[in-house]
């Protein structure tokens, strides 16, 4: 059984606003936090209308809706983030932030006991397990966009975490979230964008090269293997600035040419093309 009530998100773009509406679905008492009072408002409002659909096609009702947004509190202050059973960092992934973050959360959460996870998809675990003086309570809790839908949590054990810690992480994401977790090795790309990261390149390189267009990528492999959406459709889901930084960090852990990032990836998310969230990357959207 979980112990988790209290949960604190940091962050509240694309992942960190999901994972805080899953869990305030879940019924835990979820305080959000952003980096200041714009970005908070940003986040509250794509938790909002992500709960709205799911109130609009019937997943929740009205009741539902209404107690999980009462259950989100929202505070630029990381001192806010003191009470919590477990923490999950969904800050933007660039290493020296982490690493500063888990070392503020370690002098900030009180129960010596809390579980400090991470969502970054490209940082090692242990890394950020350094900066704080409970490494044994610090883990990788990768979710997958978009939360609400994406049934799969990645649990990153360090070689550094507590197995009672991974324990407990599973039990929080398997039964107080109804998610499945699989245990994933602290090596850059975990399981999933081990394998996912390599295809999605390809892809890019096919519209680079001139040898396909992103439509036709997409149609062939939507209509051809069953996938719910085309490659290109799907780096545009996930941006092109996150892809860019999974993919650098997987070549520099590897240094295979898989995962060397193609310059047209590089150029795109120079010029701001990064996908939904910019409203344009290899198709453009509505704000
Ligand atoms: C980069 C990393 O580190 C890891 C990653 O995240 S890798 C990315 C993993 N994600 C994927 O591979 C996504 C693959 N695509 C899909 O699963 C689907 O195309 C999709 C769920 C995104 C959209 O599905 P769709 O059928 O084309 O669209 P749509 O009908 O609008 O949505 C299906 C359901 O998902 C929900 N949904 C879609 N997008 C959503 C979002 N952003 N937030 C919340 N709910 C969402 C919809 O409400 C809808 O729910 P109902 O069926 O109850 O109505």
């Amino acid at each position: 059984m979980t112990d988790v009530q209290r949960v604190g998100v940091i962050g509240c773009g694309l992942m960190g606003a999901g994972i805080a509406e899953v869990c305030a679905r879940s019924g835990l008492d979820v305080v959000v936090r952003e980096i200041d009072d714009a970005a908070l408002a940003a986040g509250r409002a794509r938790i909002e209308a992500s709960a709205g659909r799911a109130l609009a096609s019937g997943k929740i009702t009205q009741e539902q809706h209404d107690a999980a947004l009462g259950r989100l509190t929202y505070t630029t202050e990381l001192t806010d983030l003191a009470d919590r059973d477990l923490v999950v960092e969904a800050a933007t992934e660039n290493p020296d932030l982490k690493i500063a973050l888990f070392a503020e959360l370690d002098k900030v959460v009180e129960r010596r006991d809390a579980i400090l996870a991470s969502n970054t998809s490209s940082i090692p675990i242990a890394r950020l397990a350094q900066a704080t003086g409970r490494p044994g309570q610090v883990v990788g809790l990768h979710f997958f966009n978009p939360a609400p839908v994406q049934k799969l949590v990645e649990v990153v054990e360090s070689i550094l975490t507590d197995p009672r810690t991974t324990a407990r992480a599973r039990a929080f994401a398997d039964e107080r979230l109804g998610k499945t977790t699989i245990v994933a090795p602290d090596r850059s790309g975990f399981v999933v964008n081990a394998l996912l990261v390599p295809y999605l390149l390809s892809a890019v390189r096919m519209v680079e090269a001139g040898h396909a267009t992103a439509e036709d990528v997409d149609t062939g492999m939507t209509l051809g293997c069953a996938h719910p959406m085309g490659p290109l459709r799907l780096c545009d889901l996930i941006g092109l600035d996150t892809l860019l930084a999974i993919a650098e960090s997987l070549h520099q852990e590897f240094r295979e040419p898989q995962y060397a990032p193609p310059p047209l990836l590089r150029r795109m998310t120079e010029a701001g093309f990064l996908g939904r969230k910019s409203g344009r990357g290899f198709y453009a959207y509505q704000p």
